[in-house]
């Protein structure tokens, strides 16, 4: 008989530009904690971005991160984020292009990777305001690589694009387990 893996907390980020944004994130949240491996920890509320990098003309962002825990180790979840982005549609024709749905893994425990299929924490998420303002919104006290992460949105230079899309989010704010 194995062991149960320990159960890990896993910071995931959503977003959104292309169909109808809103409802796409809401259902893509409910997918992802869909299996008893993973169970919702918290929400942020979600945010409207300008694009960052990729085609001009893109249409604005919706963005919100999530706190999971649980059971899967870190491929089984970044597997399990991208079978979400298939069910939602999601195609990768340009680097950065619009998307109906993206998913990345954040942070795993404090699990470090530079494993390219895999780079943990997120190698570009302590510049990302659209990651940075939902997750200090979500959680004050979070930390990245050991950094506050208020800080680290209020510092990132695609901040000035950012706001509060609504305070109704996906599943509603759960309290920490
Ligand atoms: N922490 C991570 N979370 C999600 N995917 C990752 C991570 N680290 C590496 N990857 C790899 O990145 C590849 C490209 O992912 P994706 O198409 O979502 O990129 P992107 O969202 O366009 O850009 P970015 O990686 O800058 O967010 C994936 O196939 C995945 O294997
Ligand atoms: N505003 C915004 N810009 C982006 C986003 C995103 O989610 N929001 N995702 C990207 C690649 O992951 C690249 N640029």
């Amino acid at each position: 008989m194995t062991a149960a893996r320990p159960l890990t907390r896993a910071i995931l980020a959503l977003g959104s530009n292309l169909g109808e944004r809103r409802g796409t994130l809401s259902a893509a949240v409910g997918d992802l904690v869909d299996r008893p491996e993973v169970r919702l920890v918290d929400v942020s509320p979600v945010v409207s971005t300008k694009p960052v990098g990729g085609p001009a003309g893109q249409p604005d962002f919706l963005n919100m991160v999530i706190a999971v825990d649980t059971t899967l180790d870190p491929h089984g979840l970044l597997a399990h984020c991208q079978a979400v982005e298939l069910a939602h549609h999601r195609e990768r024709e340009v680097r950065w292009g619009a998307r109906t749905l993206d998913v990345d893994i954040i942070s795993y425990g404090d699990v470090h990777s530079t494993d390219p299929d895999l780079t943990l924490p997120h190698p570009r998420a302590g510049e990302r305001a659209f990651v940075l303002y939902p997750w200090a919104l979500m959680d004050p006290n979070a930390t990245l690589d050991g950094r506050p992460v208020p800080e680290l949105a209020a510092a990132a230079a695609d901040m000035p694009g950012i706001g509060l899309a609504e305070l109704e989010v996906p599943g509603g704010n759960v309290s920490p387990a």
